[in-house]
């Protein structure tokens, strides 16, 4: 008997039918509170499940008895309860590194068109406005040579480092939990403080994962610490940011714009006040939203659950001591 597996984000035919080949595959719509009373039964046979943005906490897992592995098809697992899967020996599999080029190019598109205004014009463009030769209320700022602050220099920040400094000539500060010997050995980032980080950088650019201790990790304090000139790029999570004080900052003139592939509620609700300020590229989360990338993360995703409901988990775990 094939091990029963419950699929909650579509996927593309070959992949599903190489899914199809090793598990019973049930797809579902989402792991919504209407669809798991739905498939109740089926969620309590599960000894796997696969797919993306769909809260896994401890009251669904206490739901699936029989549940080995959870793949992701994010690189980001934020919306896991991974103590609760510890505890229960589930392991947890993601897709790291195929995303990672394409997340930083989608950093870089907001660090350019931030900068540059590049939205905005090309809507007042469109509009008709361009009736003679521009004057300085088009203008933006410079990108290169400016000081590129990076917040959570892991592989993506990495990735955006190089862009930065071999594209742009941008030197680079960086924050993380610990040094980078790569980062500081090929680009020369220099490692600083928040505080530091905050007050030297002209562009600040978030690429950190939602923790406990990331949650609003920049504030009303940490935004006032910024450069008047300076532009905060978010595309790690959006809770990493308080919205309200970054709201505030960009209305105020704290900072100069922002950029924002993330959001404390997504989809952005269409009233937000982000949508009305000129300066603020505000993009769906679309950070790896390629068609290579997404299916390179659904590929990666399929391997990793194969891989892991056959007790292999040395690649792409996030906790593989649930198996040791
Ligand atoms: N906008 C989008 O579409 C995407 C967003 N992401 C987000 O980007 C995040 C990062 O991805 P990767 O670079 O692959 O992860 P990674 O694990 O390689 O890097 C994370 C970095 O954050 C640092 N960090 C973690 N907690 C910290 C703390 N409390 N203080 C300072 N630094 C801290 C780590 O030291 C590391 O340098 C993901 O977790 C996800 O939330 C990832 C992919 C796409
Ligand atoms: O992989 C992630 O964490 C995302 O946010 C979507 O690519």
């Amino acid at each position: 008997m094939k091990p029963e597996v419950v699929l909650y984000k579509s996927l593309p035919d070959d992949l599903r039918a190489r899914l199809d080949a090793h598990f019973t595959v049930t797809a579902i719509k989402g792991l919504t509170p209407e669809s798991v009373e739905e498939h109740a039964d089926l969620l309590a046979r599960a000894e796997g499940i696969i797919g993306s943005s769909c809260k896994v906490d401890d009251a669904l897992l206490e739901k699936m008895p029989k549940l080995r592995a959870a793949s992701t098809i994010s690189v980001g697992y934020d919306n896991f309860d991974v103590d609760a899967m510890n505890q229960r020996g589930i392991v947890l599999m993601h897709t790291p590194t195929v995303l990672t080029e394409t997340v930083a190019d989608t950093m870089m598109a907001l660090v350019l068109s931030s900068a540059r205004r590049v939205v905005e014009v090309a809507e007042r463009v469109k509009a008709g406005e361009w009736q003679r030769s521009i004057g300085p209320d088009w203008f933006g700022i410079d990108v290169h040579h400016k000081k590129m602050g990076i917040l959570g220099m892991g592989r993506i920040g990495l990735a955006l480092a190089q862009r930065a400094h071999h594209g742009f000539g941008m030197p680079i500060l960086y924050n993380a939990r610990k040094h980078h010997e790569e980062a500081e050995s090929r680009f020369n980032a220099q490692y600083c403080d928040l505080d530091t980080l905050l007050q030297e950088c002209d562009f600040l650019c978030i690429s950190l994962p939602l923790t406990e201790q990331t949650h609003h990790m920049i504030g009303r304090e940490q935004l006032a610490k910024m450069k008047p000139g300076a532009i905060l790029i978010n595309a790690g999570r959006g809770p990493v940011v308080d919205e309200q004080a970054l709201i505030a900052a960009l209305k105020d003139k704290t900072i100069h714009a922002a950029g924002l592939d993330v959001f404390e509620q997504e989809p952005l609700p269409a009233d937000s006040e982000l949508l009305k300020l000129p300066n603020v590229v505000a993009l769906p989360h679309i950070g790896s939203a390629t068609h290579e990338t997404r299916y390179g993360m659904a590929r990666d995703a399929v391997e990793n659950l194969i891989a892991a409901l056959a007790g292999n988990v040395e690649k792409n775990c996030v906790n593989p001591q649930v198996l040791r």
